[in-house]
């Protein structure tokens, strides 16, 4: 399959919530571009819970390089940016933030921003992640959980993306297994809800995080999953694809 991939892919790796594999993805995705020459980089505009949490920490030790992500304003605090600012008593501003995006999206090479915990997460000055997503004018690749109680949260989050007139390229559910019916049938049913192409990722080893990028890449149509956020990008229109072909 020739790649549609071009330099200037940029998108945003969005979740249904925190922990649901926003990093993995944006892992997988920047160390796929970078093995195939592109020089992406992964952008976490804003980290909390910092340390342990260090998002663009660890797509650099995925890839195995520093310039492979950067990270904005980080914050101890394990809260949404906005209320971790004002426990810490630190400042954080929406200008600052959308702008260190803004450079790192207009850089060459692809840029994958990825999001913090949900799309209704308070960033700064009243603005949340979604709004940070739409400002920037990128695709975004939703991330969310395979089981029961993803149909409503992921279609929450695509209709609240196309609200805001961001395309949504691919729907990621995350260590899918397929052990229960809800698993089975949530990627047709996501798929008929919100006619976004929906994509299985199986869990891949931790091992270190150089295993999450071969995981990744092993697991996911990376590939496939780019060119849909190219064409998304270019002609800014979601794309649809032939419905799944999923056991169940
Ligand atoms: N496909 C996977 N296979 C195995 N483990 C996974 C997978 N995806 C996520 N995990 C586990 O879930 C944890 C949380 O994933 P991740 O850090 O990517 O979430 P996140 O959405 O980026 O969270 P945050 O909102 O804090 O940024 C990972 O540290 C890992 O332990
Ligand atoms: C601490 C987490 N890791 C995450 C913050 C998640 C905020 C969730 C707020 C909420 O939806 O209740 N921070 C981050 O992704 O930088
Ligand atoms: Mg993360």
């Amino acid at each position: 399959m020739e790649t549609m991939v071009t330099s200037k892919l940029n998108v945003a790796v969005v979740g249904t919530d925190t922990g649901v594999g926003k990093t993995v993805v944006t892992a997988g995705v920047v160390g796929w571009l970078r093995a195939a020459g592109y020089d992406a980089r992964a952008v976490k505009p804003v980290q909390t819970g910092h340390p342990p949490d260090d998002d663009a920490g660890f797509v650099a030790a995925a890839c195995g390089t520093h310039a492979a992500a950067t990270c904005g304003p980080r914050l101890e605090p394990a809260l949404a940016p906005a209320v971790a600012a004002d426990v810490a008593d630190r400042t954080l501003e929406y200008s600052a933030i959308r702008g260190t995006c803004e450079t790192e999206r207009d850089r060459d090479g692809p840029c994958v921003i990825e999001g913090i915990g949900g799309l209704r997460v308070p960033l700064a000055d009243g603005q949340e992640v979604i709004d940070l997503v739409a400002d920037l004018g990128v695709p975004a690749i939703l991330v969310g959980r395979s089981g029961l109680g993803t149909l409503n949260h992921t279609a929450l989050s695509v209709a609240a993306l196309r609200r805001r007139g961001v395309a949504v390229a691919g729907v990621v559910l995350n260590q899918y297994e397929g052990s229960t019916t809800a698993e089975r049938t949530n990627p047709e049913i996501i798929e008929d809800m919100t006619e976004c192409p929906v994509y299985a990722l199986s869990p891949v080893s931790m091992e270190t995080p150089e295993d999450v990028v071969a995981g990744v890449r092993e697991e996911l149509p990376v590939e496939q999953l780019l060119q849909t956020v190219a064409s998304a990008e270019a002609d800014g229109n979601e794309v649809s694809r032939n419905p799944t072909e999923f056991e169940s």
